[in-house]
């Protein structure tokens, strides 16, 4: 019987039999422990007094009595402390609980099976049992006791006086029922305390996930911007590398072409040396602009490099590309561009190149178009250059050499 009633000095008690006996650690002892201590000391206590009542009455001598004081006052700290010590607390104290019902067969035994007191001992055991280990736990606790009354049996021979007085009958049934009230308190206060940690646990998960989607959408930015070119805020060439095999993959797929358009401005460095830097900058933005106005949904625009930019266009064959490419380039030649306040000419070359065939080395398509516009630039700039379509060797990423087509 561990819970009869909940004893002031009970804690007192096992502090001061700690004190003398074991240092006591710092570590926090298990709750099951701790809530099992405080109960089995005081409603063994209580116990007592009522077995006291009996002994009184029934004249039992005097090793009983010292046996009791042993048994109901200072058992419960020994186990408590046996259990607090243990490398595994939990299963310490189920081993306790199972020797509490052990010895309540012993006592039931030796006094004859007093009715009350046997029915008492025997419910309160079960169900602390129970309580942890369902009903294997009280067919454990059921067991331990006819192992003790057995034993007992055995040492001091078969007793049976069931009989006890009304006032030891109605102590017993107090005792019984103060422990029910305060094992059902007990689990009240263990499922309001479980229902306020799930509560505070919905909690912590909403503000974690608040905090992982604040996470997501700062690392969604920051690949963002790190896919982002800082002054035209065109695609960079960290984008192109993943976009452009994407983009060849799915083109090859649908059995479509994709073209690849390389511009490059027309001596740029003399625009940055007459008009100053900003003004430079300033066309390098205008110039974005107008590429993206030229696009189309499916379209992807670059900076690929200080003063090139390099458009994907999915889906579109050379001889519309050099067509598009054309019309880009007119449109910067015939444009009158005022940067930074100040007004200028800008022209710009074309290299255009254009894939079809799966397994094609995005670099080789580069390579291509590079030639493309290298060549644009030697016959005077200010022009389209087309590659040949892509050569089956450079599927497999072996550079060879073009051959003009525009
Ligand atoms: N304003 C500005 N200038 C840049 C930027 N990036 C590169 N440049 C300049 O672009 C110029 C490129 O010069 P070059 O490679 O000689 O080419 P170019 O003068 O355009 O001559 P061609 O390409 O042969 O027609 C250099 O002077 C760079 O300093 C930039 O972000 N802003």
């Amino acid at each position: 019987m561990v819970r009869f009633f909940l004893h002031p000095f009970s804690g007192v008690f096992s502090a001061a039999v700690a004190h003398f006996m074991i240092a006591v650690p710092a570590a926090p002892t298990h709750w099951v422990v701790r809530m099992n201590h405080r109960n089995r000391s005081a409603s063994w206590l209580i116990f007592a007094v009522v077995l006291a009542a009996h002994f009184l009455e029934h004249g039992h001598g005097a090793w009983t009595w010292w046996l009791m004081v042993l048994q109901f006052l200072v058992y419960p700290h020994v186990v408590y402390l046996r259990a607090r010590h243990a490398e595994d607390p939990l299963a310490a104290e189920i081993q306790n609980l199972l020797l509490d019902n052990f010895c309540f067969g012993l006592w039931a035994a030796a006094l004859g099976f007093p009715l009350w007191i046997a029915y008492t001992l025997v419910i309160c055991g079960g169900i602390n049992l129970t309580a942890f280990r369902a009903l294997k736990g009280l067919l454990q606790a059921l067991v331990a006791v006819a192992a003790g009354a057995a034993l007992m049996v055995a040492v001091a021979g078969w007793r049976f006086t069931p009989d006890t007085s009304l006032r030891v009958s109605a102590m017993s049934m107090l005792c019984l029922s103060i422990y029910l009230v305060l094992f059902a308190r007990d689990a009240h206060t263990r499922t309001v305390a479980l229902s306020a940690t799930r509560a505070r646990l919905r909690k912590s998960e909403a503000a974690l996930q608040s905090q992982l989607q604040a996470v997501e959408s700062l690392q969604e930015q920051l690949t963002e911007q790190a896919h982002r070119d800082p002054l035209t805020g065109l695609h960079n060439r960290r984008y192109l590398n993943t976009a452009l095999p994407r983009e060849i993959d799915a083109c090859a797929r649908e059995g479509a072409t994709l073209a690849l358009l390389l511009l490059d401005l027309d001596h740029f460095k003399q625009i940055n040396d007459r008009h100053g830097h900003a003004a430079g900058d300033d066309v390098l933005c205008q110039v974005a602009a107008l590429l993206l106005q030229s696009m189309r949904p499916s379209d992807s625009c670059c900076r690929y490099g200080g003063e090139e930019f390099l458009l994907l266009l999915p889906g579109m064959g050379l001889q519309t590309a050099v067509e598009r490419a054309q019309a880009l380039r007119q449109q910067v030649a015939e444009r009158r561009w005022l940067a930074d306040g100040q007004s200028m000419q800008v022209t710009l070359s074309i290299g255009v190149a254009c894939a079809q065939d799966a397994g094609l080395k995005p670099a080789a398509l580069i390579d291509l178009a590079d030639q493309a516009l290298y060549r644009a630039k030697a016959e005077g700039r200010n022009r389209v250059c087309a590659a040949p379509a892509v050569p089956q060797a450079l599927v497999d990423g072996v550079a060879m050499p073009v051959h003009p087509a525009a």
